[in-house]
Parts: C-alpha cells; sequence; structure tokens
C-alpha cells in the first residue's frame, strides 16, 4: 500500500516537471522576461481593478470579443480591456480577492524560470488553490451583506454560490464551524508540526521529557495522514515548511532534532531556499578555465634547442574544440537525480541533512550528510538500489570521501560532454606548469585540467577493456608532450605490437623518436626486437647513471642542469640527456609472448630510471593477473583505469573495485597516492594527432632518429671467437687503451669518445673481447675490463699486432 502511494507520488512529481523547452538556456531567459511582464501586467489589473472596477463594471458584461473588438467602449482599467476584463473573470466571477492566489503562483513561476526555486512547485500549487477556494468562501460568508452595494464580491461567485449553499444547509454556525473546521484540517495536512505548536499555544507549562518524546512520535502519525495527498513525508520537510510558514512564530524544530543537526541546517539555510524536501545545492565550477596562448621562452647559457633552433611548437589550431550539442545539465536533470536519491535513501530509512551537487563533464557528485546516527556501509550497499532508481550505469558511492566528512555519489550525466584536447592544451595550467614531463589528461569532475608529471609518477600503467578510450587516452599523453616539449629534450621509444596505434606518430621518427641503430622501423612491432630495444634501454640507464656518478649529479634534472651551465665537459662523454619515454600500447602480448625476457628488463628500468629520466607507459586491455603480475605492479605505483569488465580486473589494476563501474569513452579513475580520482579524458581524434605530427615532419630534424646503445643479443655472443683481428677496426688500439685507462668497457663510451656510429663502437668492442681485452657481453651490464694496467695491455696489444 505504502508503495502505491509512493509511487503515485513519483508520477505525480514527474508531471509536475518543467518542460524541456524550459531548461533549454536560450529560450529560458525570452519566457522569463514574458513571463516576469506577464505578472506584472495582471498583477495591475488586479489592483486598479478595485479601484476603476466600478466604473467599468457596465462595460463588462458583455463578451470579451465584443469587448475588444467594439473600439467604442473604452474601460478605465490601468491595464486597458483585457486587464479590465481579466480581473473582472477572476475576482468578481471566480474567488473574490483570493484570487490574488493566481498571481502569488505566477510570482513562483517566474522565480523559478530565472533559477530562484522558493517553494516547490507542485505543493504551491496544492495549497494555493485549496487556500483560493477557502478563503473565497471565507470571505462571502463574513462580508457578503456587508458588501452587498458594492461593485465588489470580496468572496467572489464562487464563494458566494457555496457560502449561501452551506448556510442554507448547516445554517450560519454550521458554517462558521465548518470554515473553521476546514482550515484547522489544511493547517495540520500542511504543516507537521502545527498539533505540537497549537499544544504550545494553548499549553503553556514547562515541558518534560516525556512530553518530549510524544512530540517526537507525533510526526509519524501525521506522516501517514500525508501520505495521500502527496504531502511531504518526513520530519525534516516538514519542519523547515512550517518554518517558512510561521517565520514569526516561535518554532519547535529544537526539539525534533539533534543539536548537530540543527547547526547543519542552519549552514544550508544560510545558503539556500527552502524546497519540497531537501534543497540541492549546486557547486558552479566555471566551465571555462582562463586559458593562455603557447609561450616558449629562449634558455641561458647552452641552449640543447639550438640544435633545431628553427624548430617551432605545434600551434593550438592544429587541434580541433570538439563540442557535443547540448551538452549541459539542466535543473530539472539535477533535481530529479536528487529526489530519486534521497526517495531511494528514505525508503531505507536513511535520513540525510544536506545535499550537494558538482556537475562535472560526464558525470555529476552527489555529496550528501547523512543524518547523525546512519552507518556508512549502509548507503555503501545501496550502490545497485540507486542505481536502479536513477536507471543509470556508472553510480559509484564514495564512501566517505576522504578528508571532507560527505559521502559521494557519482550518477552519470544524460549528456555527457566532450573533453577537447585543445581546451586543455590551452588551459592556464597546462601552459604554466613548470613540470618536467607535462601531460594533460582531461578534466576532474570539478572542471578543473588534469594535469600531472610523468618524472614524478614514473613509470605509468594503464589498463581498460577494448574500445573504452585507452588510445585516446594515450594520444592525449603523447600529445600534451608534444606541445610542451622540444625534439632535443625528448625522445619516445614507442612499442605497438598491434602495429597500428602508434604508427602514426612514425613521421615524427627524426624529430621525436629513439630506436636500434640497425632498426629500420621507427615503431617497434616485432617481439625480438622489443627485447633487444628494452635490454638495449638498461644499457643506457646504466652509461647515463655511469655519467651522473662522474658528474657528482643526483639525477637527471642536475645532470641537465650542470651541462647546460657548460659544468661538464663533452670531451669527457657527457652529452645533454634527452628524457626517454618508452610506451607500450599491449602490453599483454608481450607478456605473452616473450614473458620474463620482457618482464624482467622492464621491471628493470622501473626500479632504476627515475633518476636518470628514462620514464614507461604500458597499456594493456587484459588487466589480469598474469599480465599485470606482481613484479609489474610493484614497479608501477600510478595507475589509470579506464571500464574494464569485472571487479577482479578493477582490483588487478587500482587494488579496489570501482573502474567496473565506469561509463566508458574516457571515463578513467586515476590511482597515484592510496586516492582515486575521476577524469574525463582529453579526446583528441586520429585526424588531429595526424595533423601535429605532420606539422612536425615538415621541419628541420635531425638526421635519423636518436640511437639507443646496440644490445648484442646471446645468439651473436659466440661471434667473438671468430673475430678476425687481422681485419680490425683502425680505432682498435685507441679504443683499446681508452678501455683500460678508464676500466669500463662500454660500447657507448667508445661511440661518444670517437664519435663514431654504435654498430662501429659494437664491432670494436667485439674486437677487443677477442683480443681478451674485455669480458664476454653480460645483458645489460658492462663488460668487464680484462687489462689492469697500461703496461699489460701494451704487452698484449703487441701480441695482437704480431
Ligand atoms: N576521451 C574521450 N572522449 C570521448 N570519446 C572517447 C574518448 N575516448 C574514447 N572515446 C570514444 O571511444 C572510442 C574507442 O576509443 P579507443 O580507440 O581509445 O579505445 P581503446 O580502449 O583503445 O580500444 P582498443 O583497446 O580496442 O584499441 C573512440 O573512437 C571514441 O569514439
Amino acid at each position: 500500500m505504502a508503495k502505491k502511494k509512493k509511487n503515485s507520488t513519483t508520477k505525480a512529481k514527474s508531471r509536475f516537471s518543467a518542460p524541456k523547452f524550459l531548461s533549454d538556456e536560450r529560450t529560458k531567459p525570452l519566457i522569463g522576461i514574458a513571463l516576469s511582464l506577464f505578472t506584472i501586467y495582471v498583477g495591475l489589473a488586479f489592483v486598479s481593478f478595485f479601484f476603476t472596477g466600478g466604473a467599468d463594471q457596465s462595460k463588462l458584461d458583455i463578451k470579451w470579443l465584443e469587448l475588444i473588438t467594439d473600439s467604442k467602449v473604452r474601460v478605465e482599467n490601468w491595464t486597458g480591456k483585457t486587464g479590465a476584463y481579466i480581473s473582472n473573470l477572476f475576482i468578481n466571477k471566480g474567488f473574490g480577492i483570493a484570487s490574488f492566489s493566481f498571481l502569488y503562483l505566477l510570482v513562483v513561476l517566474t522565480l523559478r524560470v530565472w533559477g530562484l526555486k522558493i517553494q516547490s512547485l507542485r505543493k504551491t500549487i496544492i495549497y494555493t488553490l485549496l487556500f483560493c477556494i477557502w478563503f473565497s468562501v471565507l470571505m462571502s460568508f463574513l462580508f457578503v451583506k456587508s458588501t452587498s452595494h458594492s461593485f465588489l464580491f470580496l468572496g467572489g461567485i464562487h464563494g458566494f454560490f457555496i457560502s449561501e449553499w452551506l448556510v442554507s444547509f448547516v445554517g450560519n454556525v454550521g458554517t462558521l464551524f465548518l470554515v473553521v473546521l476546514s482550515f484547522l484540517t489544511f493547517i495540520t495536512l500542511a504543516f507537521q508540526n502545527s498539533i505540537s505548536f497549537f499544544k504550545k499555544l494553548f499549553i503553556r507549562k514547562p515541558k518534560t521529557d516525556t512530553e518530549e518524546d510524544q512530540d517526537l512520535s507525533e510526526p509519524t502519525d501525521n506522516e501517514e495522514l500525508n501520505e495521500p495527498v502527496s504531502f511531504p513525508s518526513t520530519k525534516k520537510s516538514m519542519d523547515e515548511e512550517s518554518e517558512e510558514e510561521d517565520d514569526d512564530e516561535p518554532t519547535n524544530d529544537s526539539e525534533f532534532i539533534p543539536k548537530e543537526e540543527i547547526i547543519l541546517e542552519q549552514e544550508v539555510k544560510k545558503t539556500k531556499a527552502v524546497s519540497d524536501d531537501l534543497e540541492l545545492k549546486i557547486e558552479t565550477v566555471s566551465k571555462q578555465e582562463e586559458t593562455v596562448s603557447i609561450k616558449h621562452g629562449p634558455m641561458e647559457d647552452f641552449d640543447p634547442t639550438l640544435d633545431l633552433s628553427n624548430y617551432k611548437y605545434p600551434p593550438l589550431e592544429l587541434l580541433e574544440a570538439h563540442h557535443a550539442s547540448n551538452s549541459s545539465v539542466g535543473k530539472e536533470e539535477l533535481e530529479s537525480n536528487k529526489d530519486k536519491i534521497v526517495e531511494t535513501l528514505r525508503h531505507y530509512k536513511i535520513e540525510i541533512t544536506q545535499i550537494k551537487a558538482t556537475i562535472g563533464p560526464t558525470i555529476t557528485l552527489y555529496e550528501i550528510v547523512p543524518a547523525p546516527g546512519v552507518r556508512i556501509s549502509k548507503i555503501k550497499n545501496l550502490e545497485d538500489d540507486i542505481a536502479l532508481s536513477l536507471s543509470a550505469l556508472g553510480i559509484r558511492i564514495i564512501a566517505p570521501i576522504p578528508g571532507k566528512g560527505t559521502i559521494g555519489i557519482e550518477v552519470p550525466n544524460r549528456k555527457p560532454e566532450i573533453v577537447s584536447m585543445k581546451n586543455i592544451i590551452a588551459s592556464k595550467k597546462f601552459q604554466e606548469s613548470t613540470y618536467a614531463l607535462p601531460v594533460a589528461l582531461g578534466k576532474t569532475i570539478s572542471n578543473e585540467t588534469y594535469t600531472l608529471d610523468l618524472t614524478k609518477m614514473p613509470h605509468l600503467l594503464v589498463a581498460g577493456a577494448t574500445g573504452q578510450g585507452k588510445s585516446v587516452g594515450l594520444n592525449a599523453i603523447i600529445t600534451s608532450l608534444l606541445y610542451k616539449k622540444h625534439p632535443s629534450q625528448l625522445k619516445f621509444v614507442l612499442i605497438d605490437p598491434k602495429k597500428v596505434e602508434l604508427s602514426i606518430y612514425s613521421t615524427i621518427e627524426k624529430h621525436f623518436l629513439a630506436k636500434l641503430p640497425d632498426e629500420e622501423e621507427p615503431i617497434i612491432t616485432d617481439i625480438h626486437k622489443v627485447i633487444a630495444t628494452l635490454n638495449s634501454l638498461c644499457i643506457e640507464m646504466d652509461s647515463r647513471y655511469d655519467l651522473l656518478k662522474k658528474a657528482h649529479a643526483r639525477n637527471i634534472k642536475e645532470y641537465n642542469t650542470k651541462f647546460v651551465k657548460r659544468g661538464l665537459n663533452p670531451e669527457n662523454g657527457h652529452r645533454y640527456l634527452p628524457y626517454i619515454v618508452v610506451i607500450i600500447d599491449e602490453f599483454a602480448d608481450l607478456i605473452m609472448t616473450a614473458g620474463k625476457e620482457v618482464e624482467t628488463p622492464i621491471a628493470r628500468i622501473a626500479q632504476l630510471a627515475r633518476a636518470i629520466g628514462i620514464h614507461m607507459i604500458i597499456a594493456t586491455q587484459r588487466p589480469s593477473t598474469n599480465i599485470i603480475t606482481g613484479v609489474i605492479k610493484a614497479n608501477f605505483p600510478a595507475r589509470i583505469a579506464f571500464k574494464v569488465a569485472s571487479m577482479i580486473d578493477s582490483r588487478t589494476i587500482l587494488d579496489s573495485p570501482g573502474a567496473n563501474q565506469l561509463i566508458g569513452r574516457g571515463d578513467m579513475l586515476i590511482s597515484l597516492t592510496s586516492e582515486l580520482v575521476r577524469v574525463q579524458c582529453a579526446f583528441v581524434d586520429t585526424p588531429e594527432v595526424e595533423a601535429v605530427t605532420e606539422f612536425i615532419q615538415k621541419q628541420q630534424s635531425y638526421p635519423t632518429a636518436m640511437f639507443l646503445p646496440e644490445y648484442v643479443g646471446e645468439s651473436s655472443e659466440n661471434s667473438a671467437t671468430d673475430i678476425d683481428l687481422q681485419k680490425r677496426d683502425a680505432l682498435f688500439e685507441d679504443a683499446a687503451r681508452l678501455v683500460v685507462s678508464s676500466q669500463q668497457g662500454s660500447t657507448s663510451g667508445i661511440q661518444r669518445r670517437f664519435s663514431i656510429g654504435y654498430n662501429r663502437a659494437g664491432r670494436i668492442v667485439d674486437q677487443l673481447e677477442a683480443a681478451g681485452i674485455v669480458g664476454p657481453f653480460e645483458g645489460s651490464k658492462a663488460r668487464q675490463v680484462l687489462v689492469q694496467d697500461e703496461y699489460s695491455l701494451e704487452k698484449l696489444l703487441r701480441d695482437v699486432l704480431q
């Protein structure tokens, strides 16, 4: 039964919900102005009727059409014939002075169109009409005789007929009783505290605890009474209303609600008007973040960008401003979601004291403050019920929101907004960021641009089911770096076993890519080459650590600063170290085919590469535990999850559920520390990325991609024994002396010292190995130098040279 009543209440609510055109931003002001003017017009007509109604009376008895077509008829009413006709119709032929209730309704409606919600429309209409009927009967009953020779019927014809009929039916006394009784019934039904108020009014004696308890129980009785006419059914809402209506009457709220609640309510009331149930406080966050034009100042001292001094950063115009048409969240949507949340919670006897909405690009966060004593776990368990009542996917409950003391319910917007990369790149936050590797990912729930520094991560694990926005996310990361970094400062190593996702970047090979020296393809797709590249990165990592050690620098930033200030001599092998960002799209393919062979170098780089500027981003469609192994997870603390299929997948990536409740299309959760942030990923389409890469490609470039150190795999390990030392390299002896004097047998060291290619340097090292000067290849470690001093070396060389 109770359920039925509730349903009818909901239906009634939806019937009263504002038509669509009212929430349209374009028509709203027009309707607002029209309604305001109409209200003033009717107001003037009504007021004027009291002064001019007598004079106009005779002219108003004809039909309206005749009245307006006959130009000879003139009226006194300030608002002309129409105003005179309307006021006569409402006041004399209708409800008398109670007709002003209609004017009140118009005022409430006008304020609503302007966004000022003073009261619930549904209740205002019901109460006002009831009051209008009652008051017109009262006026007629009281004043019909005394105003019999006036043109004005204080109760109108409606009041006159009803009061006449009542008098004939129950007499004057009976009518008086009926009028008083109906008034009391109205008050009792409309205001929950009325009974206790009257009690207090008439029985003035000090209260005992028992009485207070009785007071508390009374509203519950009234709840039952109220439901059939769909009046507010809760203690709190009634309290609010009684306050509204009896502004200067002493209210007894404090007797019903615990103290904490009163404080909260007062806070809420300070900021907002009172509505039917709980008022929804809307956090307005400016959607238009400040944007600035792109500026890149020159560097001081040595400028690594002088390599390509004419290089121009991609302009903003290459990107598109994607707009989803009509994507704003209307007040109606907010209110209806709020009602459904409150209703669902009440259904489970959960009272809340405050509700606030923050509108994000694709979801809206409703923050609620539960009444004291409500168990948080109870709300958390209602996730599915709330999702059902809102008929929406992607509901996520954050209970409690860390550091806020509220509970968050994230509800997807009916019309999600597309966050365009253009806006994000142009945002002040991104443009003025001083991060070493700034990445702009999208917008948070409060419409703020979300940026992060890749060097701080220092590696990123991206997971999400197919088609949920991973590739777009990777493109957003790469694009934001391309917009901020000069080719001399940043190199990408792109690994793409799927072969199609990252191929778009092959055109910027000579500007921004790094690869193995003997590799032809700029994007690595072959599994063997992936293993070689990852091991080569380990060698690069070791050689960078050597350089840092020599320069007494703790990290790449310090090292590069020293180098830029000309504190490090290139003659000693020092060089400007660009950041290297390794991106692996579809990590699952790699780990399935190569297992430990890729896992080990990845884990090694992940553990050590932070200080020397090598950062990895690995993406996978299949976030299962055999792909994202314990080793990988331990080394990738920063993770991004797009929508995944199951809660288990979500736990594998984020160590918590949530990613399975996302709505897809770029909706993601970012876990940096223990906190999860929900962000709508910026959208950058393939043509936009093509335009950016084409712009870069057309400019002057380096002769080749950056070469990574040569990695000689196990298959070629034995080849050193086959080397004919008679055909040794011209630099063989010098290289041998360098290796022995520095006691370092690295290919990259020789390559830098003699300014030769990696291939040649690698061949020399093989010859050194064949001559017994350096030890065999030991994976990512530098080779051991077997000759301890120059004297032994000269002796050995003499033997070899013979
Ligand atoms: N941030 C976004 N905003 C709006 N739409 C998006 C966003 N990201 C993705 N989409 C939509 O989702 C589609 C699929 O995205 P995407 O290609 O990135 O998925 P994916 O996860 O990489 O899939 P797969 O793993 O199969 O390659 C896009 O074509 C686009 O229409």
